[in-house]
């Protein structure tokens, strides 16, 4: 079987080295081999997979020993162009492209399903950790109640290094960009939008209606200050960046990403490096974790060849959600503890949210809240100087 890759970077390289490397493997599981036909650049290369390039998409796209193209350009212009046009060609299509899948996914599955091919984007979350697979297949039998998770790479390892290596944020992120992990605008990693596109990939198929990215409010780490991370730990937090999508009693659904603290005792407080971690409480399993690195060039590209054997071999389950947007609530509404920072006293504090646990005192007060809505939250926050709010994360169940 022929199969092309559209976008020879990170992730496109490791998509090619996997195929060869692991060719064999591949042959024995599917009962025939794989092969990289061609490539789909913008740049010429050199090297072992230099002669598959060309620059031309309609090379692919009318070739009809193509049966599957890999979509690993990014973004939603070309990328969105090219997979529209190979699905409409009858090609299988798949992808890391998480700002394609949250933004256009309802409109390519249901040209996908037209055409009689698959739209598969594991690697759109978690990196190579398998989460979406197991979230509708394995763990199909279940009432989503809970998905919360570090979905983003870059940041926890900038968040690692910061505080366990007393790196700086920009040597950090230069990293991050070195190794492969960022974003090609990293603006996405830092100010947590690319946790938000996956968490709303997560949304999507944890609750079968399409929650759209502008809904869902995104934080990132550019705020977290190594006060907080110092304040936290002595009170046995880590601060850790978290996506989270709630099914609510009513029925109705919300999502958010946002910096927390979590206590020592959840798994997600241990997850360091460019790994990632994913919690889905299921209304018979409870809380079921998936762990493992979130970027790169090989795991990544290992759920991308993953999905390729899967479309190729026809076995598998297409994962999809309704295109209907409705049913889904601000945050706010959630309960939780506060984390705040305040530039004032504990007397400030008592008075604008009454019961509090004081974590610092002095020029700066640090405290805990009560178990409050973000609305409270809100109200509250109004009659103090605030250098710092973040929500505390419940215990894993
Ligand atoms: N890196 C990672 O760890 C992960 C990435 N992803 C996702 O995978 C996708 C790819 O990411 P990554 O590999 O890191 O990105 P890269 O920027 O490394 O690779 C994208 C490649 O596509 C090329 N390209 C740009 N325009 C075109 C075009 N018109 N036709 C053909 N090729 C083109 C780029 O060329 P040029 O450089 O010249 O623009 C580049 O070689 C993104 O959606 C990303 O979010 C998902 C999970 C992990
Ligand atoms: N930039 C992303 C890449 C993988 O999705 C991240 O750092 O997680």
């Amino acid at each position: 079987m022929n199969i092309a890759i559209m976008g020879f970077g990170v992730v496109g390289t490791g998509v090619a080295k996997v195929t060869e490397v692991n060719a064999k493997e591949i042959e024995k599981r599917l009962g025939f081999p794989v092969y990289v036909k061609t490539i789909v650049d913008v740049r010429t290369f050199e090297g072992q997979f230099a002669d598959r390039v060309v620059a031309d998409f309609a090379i692919v796209e009318n070739d009809p020993e193509i049966s599957l193209v890999v979509e690993t350009i990014g973004g939603v212009g070309v990328a969105y162009a090219f997979t529209k046009r190979a699905l409409a060609a009858g090609k299988h299509v798949v992808t890391a492209n998480k700002q394609l899948v949250a933004e256009h996914g309802s409109e390519l599955l249901a040209l996908a399903k037209e055409n009689g091919v698959q739209y598969l984007f594991e690697a759109s979350v978690g990196g190579g950790i398998p989460i979406l697979h197991p979230l509708v297949q394995c763990m199909g039998a279940n009432q989503i109640e809970e998905v919360c998770g570090i979905l983003n790479g870059t940041t926890n390892y900038i968040l690692t290094s910061m505080v366990s290596d007393g790196v700086s944020f920009e040597d950090a992120l230069a990293a991050a960009k070195a190794k492969g992990y960022a974003e090609a605008d990293p603006t996405a990693d830092v100010e947590g939008i690319d946790a938000g596109r996956k968490i709303c990939i997560l949304s999507n198929l944890s609750y079968g209606y399409q929650t759209r990215p502008e809904v869902v409010p995104m934080e990132g780490i550019t705020k977290i200050t190594l006060d907080d991370v110092r304040i936290a730990h002595d009170a046995g937090y880590a601060i850790k960046l978290v996506g989270r999508t709630v099914r609510l009693e009513d029925g109705d659904r919300t999502a958010y990403v946002a910096p927390h603290l979590v206590p020592h005792s959840h798994p997600l407080a241990h997850v360091e490096d460019v790994n990632n971690a994913v919690v889905v409480r299921g209304n018979a399993t409870g809380d079921v974790m998936f762990y493992g690195k979130g970027a790169g060039e090989m795991p990544t590209a290992s759920a991308c060849v993953s999905d390729a054997m899967e479309a190729l071999a026809g076995y598998g389950t297409q994962p999809t959600w309704s295109e209907e947007t409705g049913g889904f609530q601000d945050p706010k509404v959630l309960k939780t503890q506060y984390y705040f920072r305040i530039d004032g006293s504990l007397s400030d504090a008592a008075q604008a949210f009454h019961q509090v646990s004081v974590l610092q005192e002095g020029a700066q007060t640090a405290f805990l809240t009560e178990e409050i809505s973000g609305y409270e939250a809100e109200e509250g926050a109004k009659a103090l100087n605030v250098l710092a709010q973040m929500r505390v994360l419940g215990a894993s169940k």
